[in-house]
């Protein structure tokens, strides 16, 4: 968290004065998109992302893969894919790999995946590859890839910061085999080795060696999409030892593949239900999915309503009333805002547990929604690992975002309740959903006599 932003613009949180009763499509997934990106760029032939999210990171990312090589063309497409279903029509990305190449440089914005993920890919490019991106981004953890590349055979220049600006000197391959990594303060760096071990000379065998690993459901991710480019991938949830996860050499087969729903980013939705004691439908909520989102079922439920998963998606129903929650979320910490949002408005306390490592995602996120919550009455406690929440009357006042998406999101949920919440920068959204505001005012469109603060 800095102390200033230079943003002065201010989104009066429109006020629910009644009960939502709303079916909102969520754009699709951020780490689906991105993963989807890597995978078919590293193919063995063209494929499909069909539906995916175009925001700042997945456009950072298309971007990024076009400047080593790769073709990535837009298209509107009517699918005739079984694959991808009869109502998949629509927007689509045509992938066509082609030989990395370098000197190229990479914008990896604030994108964690991006600046996490294609490392390795440029270890395979065929000369230098610098990667920069916004000042946050020389602050975010990246030593777990930088050191691990290095050890699997990479030439990287980092200017012995372990963390971006570097240039990673592509020999046109990569050895690979066995490495150890950190991973505590960040999921990705697993990830990002996993993505790209197929490629490698010997495969990937990647040991975690620290402490708790967060964000688990996202390396499920990785490795259920890498099986399904055909990569042979071993686990310790497939009978291998704890912490080790083990990639075969092998060519990856072009997929046309239709991204979920972002689920994280339904948080904010469901969570008006919650607020309103109203009722939110989440159409194409899939029935099995290795995204964290799918927890907010659980955690929304434990904390006061109820949700019903049909053909017409997901419907989470509030009954008005918020109970509190002793939750760890080391497993789904990209969800922590939203919630420490709907849990400042519950009738309890909460205590968020095992999310130490939100101190370094797009700003320190446990320092920043403690400070914004209480400058608007609250009563947030940092803990060693989380946050504490005394639920107080809350008042109007601008809530400060620090360029993070889901504070801007937690906010809104807030201003439900809290009449003149005003939300610093809300185009910040725009990292992973850039219609937000246009979302959520449609979404309060349905409620009789939905007021907007400030106006
Ligand atoms: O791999 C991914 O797509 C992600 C992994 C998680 O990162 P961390 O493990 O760094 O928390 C998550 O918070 C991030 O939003 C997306
Ligand atoms: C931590 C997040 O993003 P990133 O992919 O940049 O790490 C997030 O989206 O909550």
């Amino acid at each position: 968290m800095t102390e200033s932003t230079a943003h002065t613009d201010l989104w009066p949180a429109p006020t629910a004065t009644g009960a939502v009763d709303a079916t909102v499509t969520v754009p699709g997934s951020k780490s689906v998109t991105n993963r989807a990106l890597v995978l078919a760029a590293l193919a063995a032939e063209p494929g499909w992302v069909r539906r995916p999210l175009r925001s700042r990171d997945t456009v950072l990312m298309a971007d990024a893969l076009r400047a080593l090589g790769v073709g990535i063309e837009e298209t509107v497409s009517s699918s005739s894919s079984p694959a991808a279903g009869p109502d998949a029509a629509g927007e689509a990305w045509r992938v066509i790999p082609a030989g990395l190449h370098g000197p190229a440089t990479v914008d990896v914005g604030n994108a964690g995946t991006v600046m996490r993920f294609l490392p390795p890919v440029a270890a395979l490019a065929d000369g230098p590859v610098r990667f920069d991106g916004d000042p946050r981004s020389h602050e975010r953890p990246l030593h777990g890839v930088i050191d691990a590349l290095r050890a699997l055979g990479a030439r990287i220049d980092d200017n012995d910061r372990g963390a971006l600006p570097l240039t990673v000197h592509g020999a046109g391959a990569l050895e690979g085999g066995p490495v150890e990594v950190d991973a505590s303060s960040s999921s990705q760096f697993i990830s990002a080795l996993l993505l790209s071990g197929p490629r490698f000379n010997q495969g990937v065998e990647v040991r975690h060696t620290g402490p708790v690993l967060p964000s688990l459901p996202h390396i499920r991710m990785t490795v259920d999409m890498l099986r399904q480019a055909g990569a042979q991938v071993d686990t310790p949830e497939s009978g291998g030892e704890p912490n080790v996860w083990r990639v075969s050499p092998s060519a990856l087969l072009g997929r046309d593949l239709v991204v979920e729903p972002d689920l994280s980013n339904a948080a904010p939705f469901l969570a008006a239900a919650l607020v309103t004691g109203g009722r939110v439908t989440v159409p194409d909520w899939p029935e099995r999915t290795t995204q964290p989102g799918d927890s907010l079922r659980e955690i929304f439920t434990a904390m006061g309503g109820s949700c019903e998963l049909t053909e017409a998606g997901l419907t989470f129903t509030g009954t008005g009333r918020i109970t509190g929650i002793d939750a760890d979320l080391h497993e789904v910490g990209e969800l922590t805002p939203v919630i420490a949002a709907v849990a400042a408005l519950a009738d309890s306390e909460s205590v968020l547990r095992g999310i130490a490592h939100l101190r370094l995602h797009e700003t320190d996120r446990l320092a920043a929604l403690a400070k914004e919550i209480n400058e608007l009455g609250g009563d947030v406690t940092e803990t060693e690992d989380g946050l504490r929440i005394r639920p107080r009357p809350l008042h109007g006042g601008v809530f400060h975002t620090y360029e993070d998406h889901r504070l801007a999101t937690a906010a809104a949920v807030l201003g439900l309740a809290v009449p003149g919440v005003e939300v610093e920068n809300v185009a910040t959204t725009a990292k992973t959903l850039p219609d937000f505001p246009e979302l959520w005012t449609g979404m309060l469109g349905s409620v009789a006599g939905a007021t907007v603060a400030g106006s």
